[in-house]
This record gives structure tokens, C-alpha cells and sequence, in this order.
């Protein structure tokens, strides 16, 4: 943890720093992303498969025999940019990491179709965003923000530190109050959008990036980038403390062997990238018979991936998935296995609560406890008068 001093002024408007504290349980937001054909499509003879109703959130796959039509929260056609996508998705979340929720932005998807390109757009945004919030509340109720962040891949299921590439590899571990975390990981205090985003390019240029048939600089791990945003108020000698994480995933893309054409220590990376995507696959499909009133076990622990992102799947944070899809007919298949992808993790609900603590003097905080109970004993007769 960065201490204290390394913080930045922010400025806290308080009606808008509190005004989510009540616990929200939601399905998890679904968003699909459909990218332009690229080269390789258009030299096999491209043909558009899937079609976007922008107005009624559909796509339909016009593909014989995976011919369907999905609804999800909200479907960007290949015209969107960046920008769009930024408003659309990236700034409710951010909204919601900034008021105390711990939130969570994954990009799902077949290899090629887009993940990283999105993901990057919006981290880039996703900054600007958080730092200029920052500015916007300047001076109004003082509160000091210390953001912090942490960049860790998974590659052949093992964690590693993509600020300190020579560093061991590293174990996840999980605190009954904070949740999951990786041992020994770096932190860095980041005081500026352009900071943050310096940390993020350091990171991204270690990850594995490996040429394959489908994409000539594909992912072969999964990226999680962490902000962590603590606030902290103090009022009448009490500190109020509000600390939020931001993940950041941008997931390995899934293949096909025969399509992929993947060889040698590419196929060693498909197959455990595949492996751990089924583990994800497997823990959503429990959390959705859990949701349903079913009694299952969830296997998070059968990959690092599911291990790690335990607290966004069915945990304490609002979620959000982008699932990437290639226009092209030729991805049919593809395409079909990540829409019922999405829409099996749209039925996923998550408790969000913001998180806050108070630290201070015991006796303060005792008058602070009987202020609020008296005011909330006033509010409540004011609501009976009402209805009398
Ligand atoms: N919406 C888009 N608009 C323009 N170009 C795009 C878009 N989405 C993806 N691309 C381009 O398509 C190529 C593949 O995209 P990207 O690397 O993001 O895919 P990916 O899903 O992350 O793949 P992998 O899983 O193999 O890492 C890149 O050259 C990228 O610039």
C-alpha cells in the first residue's frame, strides 16, 4: 500500500461520492463488440454474418447452421469507435469505481476479434476519465485520492509480474476482508492519467505476444491491470475511507486448433489458454444455476484465471463483459460459441457494496454513531407524518 502522502488532491463532492452506498445486486452487463473485416477475411471471399440492430441491442448470425439472434445490454456495430464505446460501457463502470464499488471490465472473445484493441482504447479513456472526475471535484470536500496500480499476466498458468518481468512467479492469495489478491506483486502510485497510462504501456509491452494464423501479434496470456482508488474524508476528527479496484482483463483469445493451424510452443500456449477458458466457462455456468436457486459448487481454484478474478464473478463487484466477434461468415462457428458465451454470463448477478470504513477517535466516532442515529430516527417520523 502507497502511503498516504503520495496522494493527490482530489476534490470530492460529497452527493456524488455517496451516492451509491446502497448494496446492489445486479446481472452482470453484456456488451458485444463486432470488429471490421480485416485482410485475411476479405482474401477468403468475405461475407457479412453477423448483423446489428443498434436500436432493439440484437445481432443476428446469419450463418447456416449457426443461424440465431442474441440481445444483450448494448451491440456495437464496426462503425463504433472507441469513444462510443468508452461512454457506453467504460463510463458507468468507472462512475461506479469512483463512488466505492470494486468493478470489472473483461474482453472475452475468439482470437483476433478485437479484444485488445478495445480494451486498450478504453484503458486510455478509462484514466483520463478517473483523473479528470478527479479535477472536476477539486477543492469542494477534500478529499485526498491515492490511486495505485498493479499489472499481472497468466501464461501456461503461471502469475507473472508484468511490472517486475524477472520477478518469480507469484501465488494468488485470499484475505477474508480485502479478497483476492497476488503475493509480492508491485504497486505502483500513479498521481496522473498520463502516469497510469505510461504504467500500463511498460506492462503491455512485457506481456507474450505470439504470431498466429489468425492474428499476427496475438495475446497468449491473460492481462489483468488493477487501479485502486482509495478516498479518503475527514470530518470532525473521523476518517472516512472508501477503497475501490478497477480489473481490467483483457482475456487470451479462444481457438481452434485447425483453424489456428498453432504448432509447437503456440499449441502448448492454445492449450492452456483454451484450458483455463473452459474453467471460466464452467464457473459461470455454476454461478448462473447458483443465481436459479441451485445448489452447486463453484470450482474457481481449477485455474488461476477463475482464482483470481473470484471477487468480480459472482463476488463483491459490478461486472461487465465485451464480447468480441469477427464479422466474417468463415468465423460462424466462432462467433456462435462466444454470443452463447455472453449470454450464459448475462445471466450471472453480482452483490456489489461500496466499500467504506471509518477510523478514528473511539470517543468522536461515538458521538458521530448517535448524530446519525437521531437523524435517522427524525428522517424515519418525518416519512410516518407523511403518510398519516
Ligand atoms: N473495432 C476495430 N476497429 C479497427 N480495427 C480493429 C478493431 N478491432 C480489432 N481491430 C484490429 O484487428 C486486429 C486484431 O485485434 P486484437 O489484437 O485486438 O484482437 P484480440 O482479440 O486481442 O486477439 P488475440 O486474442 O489473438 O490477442 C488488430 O490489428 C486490431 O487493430
Amino acid at each position: 500500500m502507497p502511503a498516504s502522502n503520495g496522494g493527490i488532491e482530489i476534490d470530492g463532492d460529497g452527493d456524488a461520492f455517496s451516492a451509491a452506498d446502497q448494496p446492489t445486486n445486479s446481472n452482470v452487463q453484456v456488451v458485444v463488440r463486432v470488429r471490421p473485416p480485416n485482410q485475411r477475411e476479405h482474401e477468403q471471399g468475405y461475407k457479412k454474418a453477423a448483423a446489428v440492430d443498434a436500436a432493439a441491442q440484437t445481432l443476428t448470425l446469419s450463418v447456416t447452421p449457426f443461424a440465431r439472434s442474441f440481445k444483450f445490454d448494448y451491440v456495437a456495430d464496426e462503425d463504433v469507435g472507441q469513444e462510443d464505446i468508452f461512454q457506453r460501457v467504460g463510463k458507468p463502470i468507472t462512475d461506479a469505481c469512483l463512488q466505492g464499488y470494486h468493478c470489472c471490465l473483461i474482453a472475452y472473445g475468439q482470437t483476433g476479434a478485437g479484444k485488445t484493441f478495445t480494451m486498450e482504447g478504453s484503458f486510455e479513456l478509462f484514466f483520463c476519465f478517473v483523473f479528470g472526475y478527479a479535477r472536476i471535484f477539486r477543492f469542494v470536500n477534500c478529499f485526498t485520492t491515492i490511486p495505485y496500480s498493479a499489472f499481472v499476466q497468466i501464461y501456461n498458468e503461471q502469475v507473472q509480474d508484468l511490472l517486475d518481468p524477472d520477478s518469480a512467479h507469484l501465488n494468488i492469495r485470499e484475505d477474508t476482508k480485502n479478497g483476492m489478491y497476488v503475493d509480492g506483486l508491485q504497486e505502483v502510485v500513479v498521481p496522473s492519467a498520463e502516469a497510469t497510462y505510461g504504467v500500463f504501456r511498460r506492462g503491455s509491452q512485457n506481456r507474450h505476444v505470439g504470431m498466429t494464423a489468425m492474428n499476427i501479434e496475438s495475446s497468449r496470456s491473460h492481462s489483468v491491470f488493477t487501479l485502486v482508488v482509495e478516498s479518503q474524508r475527514v470530518v470532525g476528527g473521523v476518517m472516512n475511507r472508501k477503497t475501490s479496484r478497477f480489473y481490467l482483463v483483457d482475456l487470451a483469445g479462444s481457438e481452434r486448433q485447425k483453424y489456428s493451424e498453432t504448432i509447437g510452443i503456440r499449441l502448448k500456449e492454445a492449450g492452456s489458454i483454451n484450458k483455463s477458458l473452459s474453467a471460466l466457462g464452467n464457473v459461470i455456468k455454476a454461478l448462473v444455476d447458483i443465481s436459479e436457486g441451485k445448489v452447486r459448487h463453484v470450482p474457481y481454484r481449477d485455474s488461476k484465471l477463475t482464482f483470481l478474478l473470484k471477487d468480480a464473478l459472482g463476488g463483491n463487484s459490478k461486472c461487465t463483459l465485451i464480447a468480441n466477434v469477427s464479422p466474417a461468415d468463415k468465423n460462424g462457428e466462432e462467433t456462435l460459441s462466444t454470443l452463447k458465451f455472453a449470454q450464459r454470463a448475462k445471466l450471472m448477478r453480482n452483490a456489489a457494496v461500496v466499500n467504506e470504513d471509518m477510523l478514528g477517535n473511539p470517543a468522536i466516532m461515538g458521538e458521530e454513531i448517535k448524530r446519525l442515529r437521531l437523524e435517522i430516527a427524525t428522517l424515519r417520523g418525518r416519512a410516518i407524518l407523511c403518510l398519516v
